[in-house]
């Protein structure tokens, strides 16, 4: 379901947290996402230490978490989302901790069931990853992986065994977070690095929040890939604001 949407256009991407800040409001904020032309989901599972995740990601795993929001709450969202958009692929973006603290098979299982198409897991380096990817795609999930401008030629052809529909590319490194401006030519020469070595698609994320970001980028990557500036909003409950951003950075990708 991933790759067909990869196959049909460049999608846009747009990460958002689960129950946050609150169930209905994070639901609320899937449908603003979704209505105004995001072609994937990247949910968001809410944990205690997101050490990827800068300022505006971080707060929203604290409140989240603070209210109790679980992975079974996670998933019962996700398949609120699939019953009204059964289109639109959802990503499940987790750390690792909550899947082993589950199980890997029965975390899959109930992921399968509520909809979930595939899973990015940022702490879970390939060397670890091999039967935690076998449980997944047993069940006809995906498993994404990350490269970064720090990614040298052994990396990228190990991630581009490994990766499915496509590959996540981190345009820089540090932490999530909303930049004024990209690092262009490393980005453009480590993508097109990265897709004559694997042969697989290419989304880029991280920084990403305007337009002109979504203009360029287009001409770059195969898919985009926007967080904080979506969570932002979404803590504002803003979700005029989430569709109007959405509109916009599609808007750059025309
Ligand atoms: O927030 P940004 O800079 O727009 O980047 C996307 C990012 O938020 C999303 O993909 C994401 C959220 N948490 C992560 C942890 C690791 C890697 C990626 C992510």
């Amino acid at each position: 379901m991933i790759g067909k949407v990869f196959e049909e256009k460049k999608p846009l991407i747009c990460y958002f947290m689960a129950g946050y800040p609150s169930v209905e409001k994070s639901f609320q904020t899937a449908a603003a996402l979704i209505e105004a032309g995001a072609d994937i989901l990247e949910v968001g599972l809410p944990f205690s230490d997101p050490v990827a995740d800068g300022p505006t990601i971080q707060v929203a795993h604290e409140k989240a978490v603070k209210d109790g929001i679980t992975p079974v709450n996670v998933f019962q969202i996700c398949s609120r989302i699939k019953d009204k958009y059964p289109d639109v692929p959802l990503i499940l973006m987790t750390y690792y901790n909550p899947i082993f603290v589950m199980g890997e098979e029965k975390f899959c299982t109930l992921a399968k069931e509520r909809g979930i198409d595939g899973f990015i897991v940022p702490d879970l380096p390939p060397e670890e990853a091999e039967n935690f990817k076998n449980v997944a795609n047993s069940k006809g999930l995906e498993t994404i992986f990350l490269l970064a401008p720090t990614s040298h030629e052994k990396r990228i052809k190990i991630i581009g065994s490994m990766s499915d529909s496509f590959i996540y590319y981190v345009s820089l490194t540090g932490i999530t977070g909303e930049r004024e401006t990209l690092p262009w030519e490393e980005l453009e020469k480590k993508v097109k690095q990265i897709k004559k070595i694997t042969g697989k698609k290419v989304a880029v994320g991280f920084g990403v929040s305007k337009k002109e970001h979504t203009e360029k980028l287009s001409q770059i990557a195969d898919g985009i890939i926007v967080g904080s500036a979506v969570v932002k909003l979404q803590g504002r409950e803003d979700f005029e604001g989430i569709k109007n951003l959405t509109k916009q950075l599609k808007e750059g990708m025309k």
